[in-house]
Order: C-alpha cells, then structure tokens, then sequence
C-alpha cells in the first residue's frame, strides 16, 4: 500500500509508548455552542404574473445548544438533511451568512489561531491528483479516501477534529477502526466532533456526548451512556430489537416504534409523527436545554 497513512497500525497498546500523532494535544480545547441559529435565504422562482422574485427564509438550525469537553466525542445524530453538516460547518467557523448564537473555544470566539488548530475532514475532501495505491496506481477506493482524509488532518495533531460522516460507505469493520482510532485521538485530550449516520451499537457506546438533531431542532443533548434513560423517563421506548441509533432515527422522525403507523391512514401519519415530534421537543426544551458539559 506504498504511501497510504496506516491508521490502524498507529493505535497504541498499553505496553507501548503511543505513537506521535497519539501523544497528548498540545492545546486542550473546550467547544461550546449555545442556541446557535443559521437562517438562509431561498430565492423562488421569478412570478410570470407580476414579474417579481420572491424569497423567503428558512431556519436550517433553530437553536442548538451543547459542549464538547478536551477528551470527549461527540457524534450528532439525524436523519438526512437534518442539519448536521451545517452544524458541523458553524463549530468549524466557516458557516457564513445568518449565523446567530454563539460559539467558543476556552470562552473566546473564533480566531486565526484555532483555525490553525483545528481538523477538518469533510465528505467532500477528494484525494485530486494523488496516487495512494499499490503497483496498478489505480487511485483510492472511497473508504481509503476517508481514512487519508483523516490521516492528512490529523498529522496537524489537531484540536478540535471535525469530521463530516467519517464512516459512512464503509464496510463496518473499517468503519470501527475508524472510530476506535478517532476514540483514541480524544483519549489524548483532543475535542472531536462528527456527524454520522447510523452507527451499530458498537460504535455508539465509544461516543461520550450525543447529539439527536431532526430538522436542525434538538431532541437530545448529553452523555451516550444515558440516552436511552433519557427517552424511557419520558415515556419514549422502543417495542422491539432494535439498534440504538436506529430507534434514536426513528424518534428523530417522529415514529415511536416499529411499524407503529402500519395501520394508519397515509394522511394521519404526517400528524402523528409531527406530534411525537412537537412532544421530543417540548420535553427537550424543559428537561435538557440548557449547557452539560464541564461534569
Ligand atoms: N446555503 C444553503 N442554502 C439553502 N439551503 C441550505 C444551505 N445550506 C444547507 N441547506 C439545506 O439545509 C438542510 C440541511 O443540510 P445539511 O447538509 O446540514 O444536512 P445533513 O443533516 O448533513 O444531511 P445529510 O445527512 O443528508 O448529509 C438541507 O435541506 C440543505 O439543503
């Protein structure tokens, strides 16, 4: 594999001193965002009546509030669409227009140097012109790209690390070492933020803070290890097997067990699952909106 960064082969064991790039950061870094609101502007079609362009707002985050402590990994949660990528793009300071709320790194605001600091590893970040293979120097595979994606950013030794959906498209063995190696990242006190879809539950328990977020409006905000408690002390609990990041998705779109609406009229369902909605959000706001974080 010629030049490709081996991540896995740079995971420590306890009886060996941790390799660089695992060493303790440099600079520990405390992400804190509070009710932090991006609206766009949608410009319509032009009426071929009256000749005028209409455009009109819409909120893609509708106050999203939460902190990342140095050592922990945050992943947010959401169905598509939901808002994760511009979350992620508002805590990396590149989000620009309507952006309201605020977000700090140790209490201060965004600055040239935490820019400098931080990691980014985003689903559009191509390997242009780079041949990272064998002997056939036939280019990288989708999950290769990831993982030097990944690589690159973190040969920075950075902090924070934000990654948009490192795992998704990978086979779940690849998709662990990707996250356990990110696990590891935070172990030396690195702040790591990613959004990502549907990790096995594996995956999850390694996650210290979880973030559900359907259409850019928080349902949940804490600690992994206590989200499902969270759901049950408000009546919210799956009927079935199920993993945990699939029935989270569930809740997050307003269905609250499987096949619960199977024998709903098509036009109910909208309702019903607009009312589980409407009760997650209202139980959030009384019960969770407010900063966890430095416990
Ligand atoms: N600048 C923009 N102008 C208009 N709409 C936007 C803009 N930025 C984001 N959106 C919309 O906001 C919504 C959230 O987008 P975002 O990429 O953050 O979602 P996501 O949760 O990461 O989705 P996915 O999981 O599918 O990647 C989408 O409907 C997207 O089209």
């Amino acid at each position: 594999m010629g030049s490709e960064i081996d991540m896995e082969s740079q995971t420590c064991s306890s009886d060996q001193e941790p390799t660089a790039i695992f060493k303790n950061v440099n600079r520990p870094v405390f992400l804190k965002f509070e009710d932090v609101v991006y609206t766009v502007e949608i410009k319509k079609a032009r009426c071929l009546k009256t000749k005028s362009k209409k455009s009109e707002e819409r909120n893609i985050l509708k106050g999203v509030t939460g902190a990342v402590l140095p050592g922990e990994m945050l992943a947010i949660l959401g169905p598509s669409g939901s808002g994760k990528t511009t979350l992620l793009t508002s805590l990396g300071g590149r989000l620009s227009g309507q952006l309201s709320g605020s977000i700090t790194y140790n209490d201060k605001p965004f600055s040239n140097q935490m820019k400098r600091n931080m990691g980014r590893s985003f689903e559009a970040t191509k390997c242009k012109n780079i041949i990272i293979s064998g002997p056939m120097k036939r280019g990288v595979s989708g999950g290769e790209r990831k993982r030097v994606s990944i690589g690159q950013e973190i040969l920075i030794n950075p902090s924070p690390l934000f990654l948009d959906k490192p795992t998704s498209g990978l086979d779940s063995t690849t998709a662990q070492r990707i996250v356990s190696t990110l696990w590891e990242l935070a172990r030396g006190g690195r702040t790591v933020a990613m959004a990502i879809h549907q990790p096995s539950s594996r995956l999850f328990y390694m996650f210290h803070k979880v973030l559900l977020l359907p259409d850019g409006n928080p349902l949940f905000f804490g600690k992994g290890a206590s989200v499902m408690d969270y759901f049950s002390s408000i009546a919210y609990s799956p009927f079935v097997h199920m993993t945990l990041a699939d029935y989270l998705l569930d809740l997050a779109n307003g269905k609250n067990v499987a096949d619960a609406y199977a024998c709903v009229p098509s036009n109910e369902v909208d309702k019903e699952q607009k009312a589980v909605k409407d009760a997650l959000a209202t139980s959030y706001k009384s019960n969770l909106a407010h900063i966890e974080g430095r416990d």
